[in-house]
């Protein structure tokens, strides 16, 4: 049976706040793509109730929001966590969307093989049936399964190979970035999950995020969740400036509040 088409309206009188966070076609001549940070967290800066665990937090509006911004960026990135814990579908269900050609590319980072997905997975299922984009997957892995390379390239995803140092058992962002750039992606939204999170957030990496927009839901999930709250870095045994955000917008969205700001590059101490 086929999925039914579900369509998620943003209304056009509440777009206009996130304009000046959104990609624009200057940023599209930059060498590297316009990466947005986004996500949705409790009260407690939890985004999952419990590791592996698939945590609706964002209300309506705020989800249709989210749809908003995977309308405007050309792929939408997650760690291989949250492709095991949600199967999400990773497009865009926004009524906007006229033809595939539109939807934004699904980029998992799974550098060694935990993500085993089949034709029944939710990003797959969506592509065959022309409501989404193929994946394309990032891996380590010289030789992935066959019958995956072959699912893949049968709906025009692919696995692609990323070499060299791997920090933490993940990808040097700058690998990942370089990757989507050769594919010609000139946006894409990082969606989580905690470790993809927490990673770009170090002093190393915050220069190569240019947004984040956060929708904080008006709820505690308690401990023992899936937690966005970066190491503390030290350096000669000083602690570092924490990530801060600046231009920052508060903007309520139903019972939840998006905040869209830029990292600085220094905290006020
Ligand atoms: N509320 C929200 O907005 C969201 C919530 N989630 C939740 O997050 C949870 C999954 O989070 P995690 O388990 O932390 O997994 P994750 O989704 O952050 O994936 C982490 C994995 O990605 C790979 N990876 C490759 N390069 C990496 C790099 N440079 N930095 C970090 N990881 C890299 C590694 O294999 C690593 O183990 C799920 O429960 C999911 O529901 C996920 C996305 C959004
Ligand atoms: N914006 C937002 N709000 C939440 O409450 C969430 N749990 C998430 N999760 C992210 O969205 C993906 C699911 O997307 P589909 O609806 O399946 O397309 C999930 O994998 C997380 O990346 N996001």
């Amino acid at each position: 049976m086929g999925t039914v088409r579900e369509t998620i309206d943003f209304p056009q009188d509440q777009r206009a706040f996130l304009q000046p966070y959104l990609p624009t076609e200057q940023n599209s001549s930059s060498p590297r793509p316009f990466v947005t940070l986004t996500y949705a967290a409790s009260l407690d800066s939890q985004i999952a109730s419990a590791p592996g665990a698939r945590t609706a937090l964002s209300g309506p509006e705020s989800k249709a929001m989210t749809h908003y911004l995977r309308f405007k960026h050309d792929a939408i990135l997650i760690g291989v966590g949250t492709a095991v814990a949600d199967d999400p579908a990773l497009n865009c269900r926004l009524g906007d969307i006229q033809s595939v050609d539109e939807q934004p590319r699904p980029i998992i980072l799974d550098p060694s093989g935990r993500w085993k997905f089949s034709a029944d997975s939710h990003v797959i299922r969506l592509a065959k049936e022309g409501l989404g984009k193929a994946p394309f997957v990032l891996t380590r892995a010289t030789q992935p399964p066959a019958e995956m390379v072959a699912l893949l390239s049968e709906i025009g995803g692919k696995f692609i190979k990323i070499s060299g140092t791997v920090l933490e058992r993940g990808f040097t962002w700058e690998k990942v970035f370089n990757a989507l750039e050769h594919e010609g992606i000139k946006s894409v939204m990082i969606e989580g999950g905690g470790r993809v999170i927490n990673s770009l957030l170090k002093p190393e990496n915050k220069a190569l995020v240019d947004c984040v927009i956060v929708t904080i839901a008006p709820t505690w999930l308690g401990t023992g969740g899936v937690v966005v709250s970066p190491d503390r870095q030290f350096h000669n045994g000083q602690v570092l400036p924490a990530p801060r955000l600046r231009d920052t917008i508060w903007h309520p969205l139903g019972e939840d509040v998006v905040l869209c700001g830029r990292l600085a590059s220094q905290s006020k101490s």
